[in-house]
Order: structure tokens, then C-alpha cells, then sequence
């Protein structure tokens, strides 16, 4: 069994480890058919006084025993991590669900395939790695493990009651911690645009890399490096239909290699940072507003209070956190109050209860939840004006992922 501090030691030095060039591509192995979702989601300090929520692993019997199939269970159950609210909610869009509650997607080299299991456990398969013992680290880094999502959770359940009241239809809607290169590539992808043509985008920068295999009918492959980014052109780009976003993916490539300290080291020194130098670095890239950096933040970087705000998380403040301000048309200049707002709720971990409440209101959970949750879209705008723009942002959530403020 590993024990909690040689697992913190082991993905510290994972963690400075460069990425490893991995050889034969894999079969698709497991057990899967290609299957498309169902689901077609999606789309800022000072009061940090929480305690450090326990490491789940640490009590963890099964991480190095093989499941009676080929699944490897984590042992750590659905309130810390239930795939359909964690894999296709807006975090990344790399992942494939390749199979029932069974997705699919890229760690760095390894190939993973990880499966709700019947008892409510996750069981993870890799299909492609070199090293095991590495690829069972990254994936354990990758799923934020150091975390644990119910004792954060119990906290918020405490200070908020719609939070527990929708904690107990939503659990598991864990945090990720991507890598910041793939996440920071993802989210220039995903400014003012719908999960159909983000998907499209991310897959075809996607499979410039290292081809690793095809699980459910669907090719990963490792994300490509910098320097082969920096190969592609513009016009490549507008051709693939990134549209205005390509000369965003190129300003901000070029930028990263323009680092002294190389972009990876630039873009991984972020996690070492407060959060507001962490978005101001990211806000000096080319097509990165608040709300993408607030994204990269969070899922990346370490910044669990980042708090991505758009209009539709704007709708929930006002109704929820900061009612005073119900009513004003939202700018970019009140993203900061929406934040702070969120952090002087929910504390250090603020990010992670925004998660919870953006899925809330992703119209794949809407369709599930109790007509008593669908307030947030009830927009009490005080002009016609506003009605009207509060109207097409309740029709355009299933499209929109980030926000038009970018
Ligand atoms: N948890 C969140 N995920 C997101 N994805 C996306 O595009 N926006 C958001 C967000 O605000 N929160």
C-alpha cells in the first residue's frame, strides 16, 4: 500500500519530472463501444482560515491490487469523484466517454481509461504507458487525490443550505488538475464558443501529438509540445475552423516560447504564486480574459479559489450571494465583487463550490434536478433591454461555454 506521505513525496518528484516520450501505441483494449454522450454540457483574498482537508488517500487498501476484472480500484467512492459530473462539465474536453460511465483520455504519456464501478468506486485501466508506477502517480495528480471533495463539501454544506440541498443530487463533481499547457490551450478554444466546435478544435491540436492508441472508437493521443504548436499556422488554424481564436492559439504559443525559462517551466512557476499575480501572468497571453484565466487557474494551477465568472454565474451571485446587486447588467469590472463574494462564502476552496454551482445549472443537470433548482435563470432584469439579453443567455447556455466578455 502506498502511504499518503510517500505518495505526496512520489508526485513531487513527479511533478518536476519532464514529460517522457513513451513507445508502441495501444490497442483498444477494454471494454468499450464508441458512444457519444448523452450528456452535451456545457459550455478571485484574504479569509482562508479552513483547515487542510485530509489527504483520501491516505487510508486507501487497493491501490496497487488489480480489480477482479481489469478495472484497478481506487477505493475512494462516489462522493470524491462521480465521472459524469466530473469528465463532460466544462473542464476539459479531452476526454472521451468511451463506454457507460466509462471515459477516456491522456495523461501526459499514459493512456487511461477510468469506469464508475457498480459499488460506486472508480477503476481506472491503462491501455498505454511505460511505466506504471508513474502513470498510477499522474493519475492520481491528474484526479487532485490530495483532496478530499466530501470534507471540503461538508464545510460549504454548512455555511449554505442550497449548496447541501444540491450537494446531495450532484455529489462527486470533483476539481481536476490538468496540465496547464493542455488546460490553457483548451480554454483559448473555448471563449465564445459552443462543446461541439471546442471539441473539434481541441481534437484536431490533439492529434498533433504522439499517437497513443484508440479506445471506443476514438484516437488520443499526447498533447503536442510547444514547438510542434509553433508548426502550425494561422491559416491552418481558420482552416480547422478556430476562427478568430487561431491568431489568439498562435500569439500565445509564440509567447510561450519566447519564456526565457522555456513556457512549460513559465506556465508550471504559476502554481508557485498568489492568485492574483497567477492571472495577471495569464492575462499578458493573447486571448486571455478574466474568465479564461479564472479557468486555467482552477483547474491547473493550484488556485482552488479562481472563480470563473460569466453572465450565467453572474445570474447565480446575484440571486445567491450578492442579491443587493440583482438587476445591474453585468460587466467585466464586477467580476472581482462576484469573486469576492464566492470567497467570503465558501473560503480557500471557493473554486470548487463555483464548480459544483455552474453543473447546477448545465442544462444536462437542469433536465435531472428538482424544478425548485432552475431559479438562477429567472432574470429580474430592470430594463426591456436587459430582459432581453437575460433571455438569450438562459437559450444559450447549452452553447456557450465561456463568456462574451473575453
Ligand atoms: N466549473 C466551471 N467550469 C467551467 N467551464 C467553463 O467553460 N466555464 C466554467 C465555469 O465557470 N466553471
Amino acid at each position: 500500500m502506498l502511504q499518503s506521505n510517500q505518495f505526496v513525496a512520489s508526485l513531487t518528484k513527479l511533478r518536476i519530472m519532464k514529460r517522457k516520450t513513451s513507445s508502441q501505441p495501444a490497442s483498444s483494449t477494454p471494454p468499450s463501444s464508441p458512444h457519444q454522450s448523452p450528456h452535451f454540457p456545457v459550455k478571485l483574498n484574504s479569509i482562508f482560515d479552513s483547515k487542510k482537508p485530509k489527504n483520501i488517500l491516505k487510508n486507501s487498501p487497493a491501490i496497487t491490487t488489480k480489480a477482479s476484472g481489469e478495472w484497478v480500484p481506487l477505493s475512494i467512492g462516489k462522493s470524491e469523484l462521480y465521472l459524469p459530473l466530473t469528465f463532460p462539465t466544462g473542464q476539459t474536453f479531452r476526454w472521451k466517454e468511451t463506454g457507460p460511465l466509462q471515459y477516456t483520455g491522456v495523461i501526459g504519456p499514459h493512456l487511461v481509461s477510468l469506469k464508475q464501478l457498480e459499488n460506486g468506486d472508480v477503476g481506472y485501466h491503462f491501455h498505454h504507458t511505460e511505466c506504471e508506477e508513474s502513470a498510477r502517480l499522474a493519475l492520481f495528480d491528474f484526479l487532485n487525490l490530495g483532496i478530499s471533495l466530501s470534507e471540503i463539501w461538508e464545510e460549504f454544506k454548512v455555511s449554505d443550505l442550497r449548496f447541501c440541498e444540491l450537494a446531495s443530487y450532484l455529489e462527486g463533481a470533483r476539481v481536476l488538475r490538468q496540465d496547464p499547457l493542455e488546460c490553457l490551450i483548451q480554454f483559448l478554444c473555448s471563449s465564445n464558443n459552443n462543446i461541439g466546435r471546442i471539441t473539434k478544435m481541441v481534437n484536431f491540436l490533439s492529434s498533433l501529438g504522439k499517437y497513443l492508441g484508440n479506445v471506443g472508437g476514438y484516437d488520443f493521443h499526447e498533447f503536442p509540445e510547444i514547438n510542434r504548436l509553433a508548426m502550425v499556422s494561422e491559416t491552418e488554424l481558420r482552416e480547422a475552423g478556430f476562427g478568430y481564436r487561431a491568431k489568439y492559439i498562435i500569439g500565445t504559443v509564440e509567447a510561450l516560447q519566447s519564456k526565457p525559462s522555456g513556457g512549460l517551466q513559465w506556465l508550471a512557476a504559476l502554481r508557485k504564486l498568489n492568485l492574483e499575480e497567477a492571472v495577471d501572468a495569464l492575462a499578458s497571453l493573447p486571448g486571455v480574459g478574466p474568465k479564461v484565466a479564472a479557468c486555467i487557474a482552477l483547474f491547473s494551477l493550484d488556485q482552488h479559489h479562481a472563480i470563473p465568472v460569466d453572465t450565467h454565474v453572474w445570474q447565480i451571485a446575484t440571486q445567491y450571494l450578492i442579491p443587493e446587486l440583482s438587476g445591474t447588467r453585468f460587466t467585466p469590472k464586477l467580476c472581482s465583487r462576484v469573486a469576492d463574494a464566492f470567497v467570503c462564502k465558501y473560503g480557500k476552496y471557493a473554486g470548487w463550490a463555483q464548480t459544483l454551482l455552474f453543473i447546477a445549472e448545465l442544462p444536462s443537470q437542469k433536465a435531472i434536478l428538482p424544478s425548485r433548482f432552475c431559479d438562477a435563470e429567472k432574470v429580474k432584469p430592470a430594463k426591456s433591454k436587459e430582459r432581453k439579453k437575460g433571455a438569450h443567455n438562459a437559450r444559450s447556455r447549452s452553447n456557450v461555454a465561456t463568456a462574451r466578455q473575453e
